[in-house]
């Protein structure tokens, strides 16, 4: 359900007129106006920072919808980290030097399944909520996630089955990473991959790397391009206004997006909004807590509408055994997203143990 408004739409012209007179620092993206309160206020009516839906053009429907729960904070810290460490970045070149001439589509192939084992991505965080307790696996480095998980590709590659694509997480307060870490990644990951075929570039590409994050802005897109990743990772929850606008803008720079859903309307609005990859997800990122089975849900009622559409169905959150994966695999997904799975069976930095634990969960084997 979407939430309600805090102001109606209708005032949204009159504010918007009144805060030209204020001190507010003011992001504008498709739908939304977000204010960023951080000056002196002498307006007692204004409730600081807050996200508005701007008013829509003249005969065209209103919408309203603002991030639920414990996702609303985030959004505005999103919108912060935007303002003051990109927007000063000169966004217009920031953001045109990426333009891509070429058509994306490589990883929403790549994720297609094929045959009876679902395509698998890698979810790389430091940190993982998705547990209780919390974890943290401080003794990460890029350079050593980068070998690890290229060994365990590698030895995958003689499967039916394997890794498809690598995400990197990279909200610190969530995942631990910055987007330096995700830039150290992309050079390891290639140094790795061109390491393994003996230097030679061409025989063999680096599978791709997305950008996981909170995306709320272009401009995070453009970062994202600016580092080396080949997608990113959009929450349907934290940016539903603006998802067809994030989505044209990724396809812009010749990235590609994988949009994460959690419930019938996320679906619904990410396809109309043109989504080619979706992530069924088991996380309530609003409530902060994990809903076993609903993946397995949307899947049951969406997956087979959805591939006629051509979008590739992935499940993630929480999948950790191989009954999780069977019961995914049934509904017709493509593919699984594994963090906390991976990143457990990783962490004492042997790629045979992580492989065995990618086959055990796929196979049961
Ligand atoms: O990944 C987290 O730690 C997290 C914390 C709070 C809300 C959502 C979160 N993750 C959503 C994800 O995308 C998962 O990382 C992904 O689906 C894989 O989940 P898992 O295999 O349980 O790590």
């Amino acid at each position: 359900m979407p939430c309600r408004s805090r102001r109606p739409v209708s005032t949204c012209r009159r504010r918007a007129a009144e805060n030209v007179r204020r001190r507010h620092l003011r992001v504008a993206t498709t739908r939304w106006r977000v204010q960023l309160d951080y000056g002196e206020d002498d307006d007692d009516d204004d409730d600081g920072k807050g996200l508005e839906v701007m008013s829509e053009p003249e005969g065209e429907e209103a919408v309203q919808w603002y991030p639920e729960g414990a996702l609303h904070p985030m959004v505005l810290r999103k919108f912060e980290e935007v303002h003051y460490g990109l927007q000063p970045r000169q966004p217009l070149h920031f953001r045109l030097k990426y333009l891509s001439s070429q058509p994306a589509g490589s990883i929403r192939k790549a994720l297609r399944r094929r045959g009876t084992w679902p395509s698998v991505v890698v979810d790389l965080k430091h940190m993982s909520g998705t547990v209780d307790p919390p974890t943290a696996y401080n003794d990460l480095t890029m350079p050593w996630a980068a070998d690890l998980f290229y060994r365990v590709y590698r030895q995958m590659g003689r499967e039916p089955f394997g890794i498809r694509a690598m995400m990197v997480s990279t909200d610190r307060e969530l995942y631990g990473l910055s987007t330096e870490a995700l830039h150290d990644f992309v050079l390891n990951w290639k140094r790795t991959f061109r390491a393994g075929a003996g230097g030679d570039e061409s025989l063999e590409t680096p599978l791709p790397v997305i950008h996981k994050d909170l995306m709320v802005h272009p401009l995070q897109l453009a970062e994202a391009a600016e580092v080396g990743a080949k997608g990113v990772l959009l929450v349907a929850g934290c940016c539903l206004p603006d998802l067809e606008h994030l989505l044209n803008t990724a396809y812009a720079l010749g990235l590609e997006a994988i949009v994460e859903v959690y419930n019938d309307e996320e679906v619904e609005r990410s396809a109309a909004a043109g989504a080619g990859v979706m992530v069924m997800s088991n996380i309530n990122r609003a409530k902060r807590v994990m809903q076993k089975g609903n993946a397995a849900a949307l899947l049951e009622r969406w997956c087979t509408h959805l591939h006629t559409l051509g979008v590739v169905c992935l499940a993630g959150g929480g999948i950790r055994t191989h009954e999780d994966v069977e019961q995914v695999r049934d509904t017709g997904a493509d593919g699984i997203v594994l963090g906390e799975a991976m990143m457990r069976a990783a962490v004492d930095r042997n790629a045979d143990e992580a492989a065995d634990t990618l086959r055990h969960l796929l196979t049961g084997e």
